[in-house]
């Protein structure tokens, strides 16, 4: 299926060169902040934050727990913009809409993208408010057919046919092993596969048995069209999820997801999370990477 919103690439551009005259700031880093996530964006020093109903051409959030403001800003020296608030298919967004910042992202110059999220927990041994580090993930919606590059290609992008193994760059996921161990949290820490499934609802318990089949860890309704947009503009990609809830994969006798309930996990590890983050962006140097 076509991406129902035409976006050109003059639109990119003309959300770039606006926010470009209004910022001083030109970012290196971007992050996308999962819900309940968004304090993250408090660790930036000198701010200049923009409200999405102010930004020509951006999408608005309207989910509980995604505050819908673009913030740039800087941490020790390194200029990062956040996303606090992300968009979603199940808002009615096309998904180029929803991955339309990510591109405005690449043409301010941004060379890292870092994508949170909340997550629930397929797998065993995850507990309410680990953090599962992305090795891979399952785009559920891209393998039935809803995909945001579906259409003609825009070359200044990227490739018609980009590859989608490695997506998640290595030294970044061994960073943040580091930076956690640094922090004596090790223990919360867990590596895995995320699963993006088109929501709102949260799984069937025939639906949760089919994850776990399949290999998944941990599942959430975004992330995946984000990342697939970055890395097909050439984007180094770093992922975390935040457990927030155990998946219902009995019928006896378990409690019913809700969204409360996933913002209340994200409210406890907000500051572990902040931490890191902004561990992982002061040190990206230090291991001689490219932000
Ligand atoms: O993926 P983020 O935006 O963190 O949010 C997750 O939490 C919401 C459900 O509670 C869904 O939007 C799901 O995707
Ligand atoms: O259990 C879940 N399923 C799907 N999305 C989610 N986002 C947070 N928790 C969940």
């Amino acid at each position: 299926m076509h991406c129902k919103d035409q976006i050109s690439h003059k639109d990119y551009q003309r959300t770039a060169d606006w926010l470009l005259s209004q910022t001083q700031h030109r970012p290196k880093v971007a992050i996308i902040c999962g819900s309940g996530l968004g304090m993250l964006a408090d660790t930036l020093q000198c701010q200049d934050s923009f409200k999405y109903s102010d930004i020509p051409g951006f999408p608005q959030s309207t989910v509980q727990g995604h505050a819908g403001k673009l913030v740039f800003g800087e941490l020790e020296g390194k200029i990062c913009v956040c996303m606090q608030g992300r968009f979603h298919m199940y808002e009615g967004h096309s998904l180029c809409k929803v991955t339309f910042p990510v591109r405005v992202f690449k043409l301010l110059g941004v060379e890292t993208l870092i994508v949170t999220n909340a997550a629930g927990a397929i797998a065993e041994s995850y507990h309410c408010g680990d953090v599962m580090i992305i090795r891979d993930h399952i785009n559920f919606p891209g393998l039935a057919g809803l995909n945001p590059l579906i259409g003609p290609n825009d070359d200044k992008f990227g490739p018609r046919f980009p590859p989608m193994s490695g997506v998640y760059d290595k030294d970044l996921q061994k960073l943040a092993f580091d930076i956690c161990k640094s922090m004596g949290v090790s223990q919360f820490v867990q590596e895995g596969v995320y699963c993006m499934v088109g929501g709102p609802n949260f799984e069937s318990v025939a639906e949760a048995k089919l994850l776990y089949k399949l290999g998944v860890d941990a599942v959430g309704m975004s992330t995946a069209p984000e990342v697939l947009v970055a890395s097909h503009c050439g984007m180094r990609v770093f992922g975390l999820s935040l457990i927030t809830n155990k998946v219902v994969k009995s019928y006896e006798g378990s409690e019913p997801t809700n969204h409360e309930d996933v913002l209340a996990v994200s409210k406890m590890r907000s500051e572990m999370l902040q931490k890191l983050i902004s561990g992982i962006i002061i040190r990206m140097d230090i291991n001689n990477n490219k932000a």
